[in-house]
């Protein structure tokens, strides 16, 4: 059976530019779009020329692209001819393949938000059209809403789809700009709407305000609409976009629809996914979500005991695609919900050869609960956790003990009453191999300075921890009040590229941390067979 093609045009760089928080500089512009395209998206939305110089300038020095280029922009201003409208003479000049034209379709916008009239909203879809396509532009005309214009008055959302399309519009895009509308009202407007214009030239756009963007788009398609807008991790305007990250894998990888479309990604590419979305995450400075369907790091991480035993044997009993497809990978966590299947699974993974019969396996499980009721979170440090297992194995070597470590903070104040001057001083004092061995270390704050201080002499080992950084520090403090209890987390990376997380528990945030580090060092000690 011959497959019909979707068409996706991703807005990440212009929907995508209106997240709170996102400001794209041109170069994280080019790289986003080099991913995209590498990814097998057919349009590139990628910006609005004309609006700032950077969207100008992006248009300006156009990237080699395969996909369509496509500047955004809006239809003629009232009162303006076409040809003498600055924001449309951008849209015609720029280098893009493709114009987005959005237009309004909702009567009450047109009065309220235009201060205009329906017949001159109608002329300015028309108009706007039209001079993109003499100017050999394909247009595509973003219906802003549509959904919501339906509802209100039938007959003019509908006027304003079909005046796109008979000025020469190659698609027309029924937006939910608002994203109020519920998948059930998507699919029976998109199918009436059908009725007046092929599906084949129908896109959907839709926003995430009832958290169903990306169900709101899928209903669009099965009513027959052929091209679904959308940007990288849901990017967009309040609560975001449809999510193309969730969406490609659906297309590709769920029976209804991947035996009955295909799209420009394929299933090669696919495997790059969670690669680029924490690609695009990097480059703006943000956490990946976790729980993100399909690439986030918890999408197939199994915590629970009785899911990872069965998981295990057969990964289908508690996954609903293979992770290896969308380039991501299976987690089975050790925690307070883990049963033996997460522990050897853990252990596998860290190369500790440990059977399930063996009796120490159970006292493991034991010490991993009682910790983690006492605050250690060993799902988020593999470190303590190989750790933990390899000193009740009696496979840990003893490196070194510390005596004592003591910490000050100084803080001048200047006769104006400003600062003028904050640092931290650590002492640490340890005995390695039989020698005593005290270090010193100032840093920009008591943990800098400690951590310092720590990796500064440690005698017979020093030459496997010179390269150790800290690259991440997280507290969490809990059970609240005086008896609060203190947990860091602390990422360690060497120069071969290795990380690894370890955990401290204390009341005092400076003991919790100091804990930490120390098996961050062990750790390291251990896994470069240090003698
Ligand atoms: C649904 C969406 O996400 S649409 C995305 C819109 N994106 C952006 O707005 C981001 C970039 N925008 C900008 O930089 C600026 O808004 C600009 C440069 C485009 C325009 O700036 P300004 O000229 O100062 O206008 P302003 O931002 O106040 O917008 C209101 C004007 O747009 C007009 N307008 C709004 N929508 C439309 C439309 N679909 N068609 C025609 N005109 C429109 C309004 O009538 C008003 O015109 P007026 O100034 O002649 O009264
Ligand atoms: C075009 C657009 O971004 C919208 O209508 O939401």
């Amino acid at each position: 059976m011959t497959k019909e093609r979707l068409t996706l045009l991703d807005t990440t760089l212009r929907d995508g530019a209106q997240t709170v928080g996102v400001d794209f500089s041109l170069d994280d512009k080019r790289q986003i779009a080099t991913m995209l395209d590498e990814l097998g998206i057919d349009y590139i939305e990628g910006g609005y020329p004309g609006a700032n110089p950077l969207d100008t300038e992006f248009f300006a020095t156009r990237p080699p692209l395969k996909a369509r280029f496509a500047a955004f922009g809006m239809t003629r201003r009232q009162g303006r001819s076409v040809e003498n409208d600055p924001g449309v003479a951008a849209l015609l000049d720029c280098a893009s393949d493709a114009v987005v034209l959005v237009a309004k379709t909702w009567d009450y916008q047109v009065r309220v938000a235009l201060r205009s009239t329906e017949e001159d909203n109608l002329q300015a879809i028309t108009q706007s059209v039209r001079a993109v396509v003499t100017r050999g532009k394909e247009a595509i005309v973003d219906c802003e809403h549509f959904f919501d214009g339906f509802k209100g008055n039938e007959s003019y959302a509908l006027a304003c789809a079909q005046a796109a399309m008979e000025a020469g519009a190659r698609w027309i895009v029924l937006c939910d700009t608002n994203g109020g509308s519920l998948p059930h009202e998507v699919e029976r407007i998109v199918r009436a709407v059908t009725k007046h214009i092929p599906g084949d030239r129908l896109g959907v756009h839709a926003h995430d305000d009832t958290g169903q963007a990306v169900a709101n788009s899928l209903a669009a398609v099965r009513a027959g609409a052929r091209q679904i807008q959308g940007s990288l991790n849901g990017l967009g305007e309040r609560c975001g976009n449809a999510n193309l990250t969730t969406i490609i894998p659906t297309l590709l990888l769920k029976d209804e629809f991947g035996q009955n479309f295909e799209i420009g990604v394929s299933r090669e590419t696919l495997q790059h996914l969670t690669r680029v979305s924490h690609a695009l995450d990097e480059l703006l400075n943000r956490a990946p979500n976790r729980h993100a369907p399909y690439v986030g790091a918890s999408a197939f991480a199994t915590k629970a005991g009785i899911h990872a035993s069965a998981v295990l044997t057969d990964s289908r009993t508690y996954e609903h695609v293979p992770p290896e497809s969308v380039g991501n990978r299976r987690r089975v966590l050790v925690s307070d919900q883990a049963g033996k299947s997460n522990i050897v699974a853990e252990l596998t993974r860290l190369g500790v050869a440990l059977d399930r019969d063996d009796p120490r396996l159970g006292r493991l499980l034991d010490e991993v609960k009682e910790k983690e009721s006492q605050g250690y979170a060993y799902e988020g440090a593999d470190a303590s956790f190989y750790l933990l297992a390899k000193r009740l194995l009696g496979e840990a070597p003893h490196f070194f003990d510390v005596e004592r470590y003591s910490v000050a903070v100084d803080r001048r104040f200047a006769r104006s009453g400003g600062l003028e001057d904050a640092g931290a001083e650590a002492i640490v004092k340890l005995h390695v191999n039989g020698q005593s061995k005290i270090s010193a270390a100032e840093g920009n704050g008591p943990i800098n300075a400690l951590d310092l201080a720590l990796r500064k002499d440690l005698g017979d080992y020093q030459r496997y921890i010179d390269d150790v950084k800290l690259v991440d520090y997280r507290v969490r403090v809990f059970q609240g009040g005086t008896d609060a209890v203190t947990r860091v987390l602390v990422e360690c990376a060497d120069a071969k590229g290795e990380r690894w997380s370890t955990v401290g528990v204390s009341a005092n945030v400076i003991d919790a941390s100091f804990e930490a580090l120390i098996d961050a060092i062990n750790y390291k000690l251990l896994r470069d067979g240090a003698r």
